[in-house]
């Protein structure tokens, strides 16, 4: 994986038939992962394994007596924080601020718990190793002891839960047998083994008893879209669990086409990280980077069910606190806001507001004559600049040494010495002179990120002064008024210029001073306190010490982060991650000055034309080189048909896309219609209503989306409103049956059907557009088009 190089997909998988009970919901049938139609990048079958079946009731009954064991204890547990909770609480809010400030933070601290108890309640296990020392471990969502602190649970995290999802008949890593463990609610509904052992076959049959099973995997790519994504944890496959488990430092970039796991995977790093590198990332954070808050809300049930509430989740555009970025612009706007150049503008837009007066300003005085000489400034502001430091933080010594001067020249017509405090009142006088004022003001503005960058898009000569190598035409798209809403192109370049203006921050740095040195005193005492309480297992005295000083029970880490623009993270994720423009990554890695990232992508999908088609060409500018990539070659969503289909039309655009293998293979699951060019949207929603039909499930599964162009969004939506899919108006809501989306926004989501309307109208705004929109279903693709196909379809 390190060194750029490819993974191979190493897991071989028995095609079984599954073993359940009441039963995993009917669908379609499903292609063997060892079939020989699939990619030569799964391994072979490994002549020397193979699956066990017979007496599966018995070995089912006896997972279900080990995972009531463990739920039991859960349980408890869950009982025991309650019970601490309603302790502290009771104790209400008298006392000393200290004693309160201690309490608060052990309310939140015993909350994150019970949370983390309460959200890890399905598949708590799910897997079964089989050691060659003849012991048994048992793998889940969580670690769990019993009260003598006999291990009950191995957290699939830990490194002794590795061997589940990398061992392998050729390296079994000590395991003789991995048993997959289904579970719905508290039941067990199926056991699946994958014998890595000879000799284990050749033994004893009834101890072998009880193994069948179609395959976890399968059976859970198989049911129902529900509009969330779900975790992964009990199928990870070994090319993905060595992305996830792959070193904290430097940056990682995940490559991989549609639907091989790269988001999930992003996920699942960000937990393990947060499990094997906790004492350096529960104070600094992960921050994870997705596309649009829809992308958001799709995969935010992901982290809580792995146990982990700590990560930041945000949008480029929802960087910098304060700031709404709601506004919207032709992509060609956007394009040239996130050009590198922009920096080098922002730049020049700062130190334009240094600025040397070109005549003398005279000032009076009590009667006397000061006047503010270019010359002066001038030189002033070359001091003040080797300072190095952003302009409004600079400016204090501008002030400072221009109010010197003019003292001097006051003084100077005194008649009599002036004695050194006396001198400070007659500076104290001059600054607060009026004109004095405006003239230090027009030399060095003190300025806002927002009014800098505003001016520079609402005043064509201040843009035309700092953007010599823009062309006329460029410069006039960037043109708007001055009260127009922000963009989430906008946010980078905000950004930049809060970076180089600064905020006065001599009061924050006394705090900070201050605060040093009450911190030796409160990590002591709660390293104490947490010895007498028996927590230091889920936090450790740092952090309790944060929350003791952190002014009350709501702030985390997390939240703290995210509303302070300064906050750099231990480690970012940043998702659909070939989108970014260049000034967007500036943004970013003003986030993460350690450079620890994982860049998740595809390079195939891009549609922002600010966006890279290259992870070499957009990183090396970046990372100056130093990035290492992994590969994802399985296709997990969409069935054979479907990707091959979109495959062939990405090759006919020229995009470069990353060879797959499908796990899948669905009968029927292209549909292409002609249709006559005014009934595109009605025959498009009856498609839909009857997919809809298909699909959905008694338990709330079952999606389907309509796809068309951003012209098209408004006939389609009517046309499905009228076959009562859904509510006209109505927002696009992820958990509805039926969305009607852009591919742009339909970005990162899937599908259990998609009606893609008229192909051409998308490949003509992008051909990554029209990759991802063939690339959403997990079951049916419905191509609906009056004009010709693209080519390749
Ligand atoms: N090991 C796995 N076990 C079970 N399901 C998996 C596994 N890997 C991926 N999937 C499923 O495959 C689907 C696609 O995953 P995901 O959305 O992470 O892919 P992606 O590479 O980010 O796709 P895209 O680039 O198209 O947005 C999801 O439903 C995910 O849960």
């Amino acid at each position: 994986m390190d060194g750029r190089s490819r993974s191979s997909y190493p897991t071989w998988r028995e095609p079984t038939t599954w073993s359940d009970r009441p039963g995993p919901t009917t669908s379609p049938t499903t292609r063997p992962t060892t079939s020989p139609t699939t990619s030569p990048t799964i391994a072979p079958r490994p002549r020397r394994t193979r699956d066990v079946t017979a007496g599966t009731d018995d070995e089912i009954a006896r997972e279900q007596a080990q995972v009531d064991v463990v739920y039991g204890r859960l349980d408890d547990l869950r009982g025991q924080t309650r019970a601490r909770l309603a302790e502290v609480r009771r104790q209400g809010p008298s006392g000393s601020p200290q004693n309160r400030s201690e309490r608060d933070a052990f309310a939140t601290l015993y909350e994150d718990r019970l949370a983390q108890l309460e959200a890890v309640e399905e598949r708590l296990v799910f897997g079964r190793l089989d050691l060659e020392d003849d012991s048994r471990r048992y793998v889940g969502r969580i670690g769990l002891t019993d009260p003598e602190q006999t291990p009950l649970l191995t957290d699939w995290r830990a490194p002794a839960a590795q061997a589940f999802y990398r061992a392998t008949a050729a390296h079994p890593d000590g395991v003789r047998r991995r048993r997959h463990v289904v579970t719905r609610g508290r039941t067990v509904t199926g056991v699946e083994d994958e014998v890595l052992d000879l000799e284990l076959l050749d033994g004893d049959g009834a101890e072998l008893s009880g193994l069948s099973g179609e395959g976890a995997l399968l059976a859970g790519l198989r049911a129902g879209r529900t509009g969330r994504m779900g975790d992964i944890v009990a199928t990870i496959q070994a090319e993905q669990d060595r992305i996830i488990r792959s070193e904290l430092g430097g940056a990682l970039v995940v490559q991989g086409g549609p639907g091989t796991g790269k988001t999930a995977v992003a996920l699942h790093r960000a937990a393990y990280l947060l499990y094997a590198h906790r004492r350096l990332l529960e104070r600094s954070g992960v921050l994870l980077v997705g596309p649009s808050r829809t992308f958001l809300r799709y995969i935010d049930q992901v982290l809580p069910s792995l146990g982990e509430t700590g990560v930041v989740t945000t949008t480029v555009a929802d960087l910098v606190p304060g700031v709404v970025a709601d506004g919207t612009e032709p992509d060609e706007v956007a394009e040239i806001k996130g050009r590198a150049i922009m920096a080098r503008v922002v730049e020049r837009a700062v130190r334009a507001r240094q600025r040397v007066p070109a005549e003398p300003v005279e000032v009076r005085i009590d009667g006397r004559r000061v006047v503010v000489r270019p010359d002066d400034v001038a030189q002033a502001i070359a001091r003040a600049r080797r300072l190095h430091r952003p302009h409004n933080l600079a400016r204090v010594a501008f002030v400072r040494d221009m109010l010197s001067r003019l003292a001097n020249q006051y003084v100077s017509q005194l008649a009599f010495e002036v004695p050194a405090d006396e001198r400070g009142e007659i500076v104290e006088e001059l600054r607060s002179t009026r004109e004095v004022r405006i003239a230090l003001n027009l030399a060095w503005m003190p300025m806002s990120p927002q009014k800098l960058v505003g001016d520079l898009y609402s005043r064509p000569w201040r843009l035309a002064q700092a953007a010599p190598e823009l062309s006329e035409r460029d410069r006039a798209l960037l043109a708007r008024p001055a009260d127009a809403p922000w963009t989430p192109a906008d946010v980078p370049l905000l950004d930049e210029a809060a970076e180089l203006l600064g905020e006065d921050d001599q009061a924050d740095r006394a705090q900070a001073r201050a605060a040093a040195d009450a911190r030796a005193r409160e990590v002591a005492y709660a390293r104490q306190v947490l010895e007498q309480t028996g927590g230091g297992a889920f936090v450790s005295a740092e952090l309790l010490a944060d929350r003791f000083a952190g002014g009350g029970p709501a702030l985390t880490t997390a939240e703290r982060a995210a509303a302070d623009r300064r906050w750099t993270y231990g480690h970012v994720v940043v998702d659909e991650a070939q989108e970014l423009s260049a000034m967007a990554w500036r943004i970013l890695l003003r986030r993460v000055p350690t450079r620890s990232l994982t860049i998740v992508g595809d390079v195939a999908q891009t549609t922002s034309p600010a966006g890279a088609r290259s992870w070499a060409r957009m990183l090396d500018p970046v990372l100056r080189g130093s990035w290492r990539q992994a590969d994802l070659t399985v296709n997990y969503r969409t069935p054979a048909a479907v990707a091959d289909v979109a495959g062939r039309v990405a090759d006919a655009a020229g995009l470069p896309r990353s060879p797959l293998t499908s796990a899948r293979e669905v009968p029927d699951a292209l549909v292409v219609r002609q249709v006559p060019g005014d009934e595109l949207e009605r025959r498009a929603a009856a498609v839909a209503a009857d997919a809809l039909e298909e699909v959905r499930d008694a338990s709330g599964g079952g999606r389907v989306a309509l796809l068309a162009v951003a012209e098209r969004q408004e006939s389609v939506r009517a046309a499905a409103a009228d076959a009562g899919l859904l509510a006209p108006d109505g927002a696009p809501d992820l958990d509805a049956p039926v969305v009607v989306l852009t591919p742009l926004a339909a970005k990162g989501l899937e599908f259990d059907v998609v009606v893609l309307v008229e192909p051409a109208e998308v490949l003509a705004r992008s051909a990554g557009d029209l990759y991802v929109a063939m690339t959403r279903p997990t079951r049916t693709l419905h191509v609906l088009h009056a004009a010709p196909l693209p080519s390749g379809c």
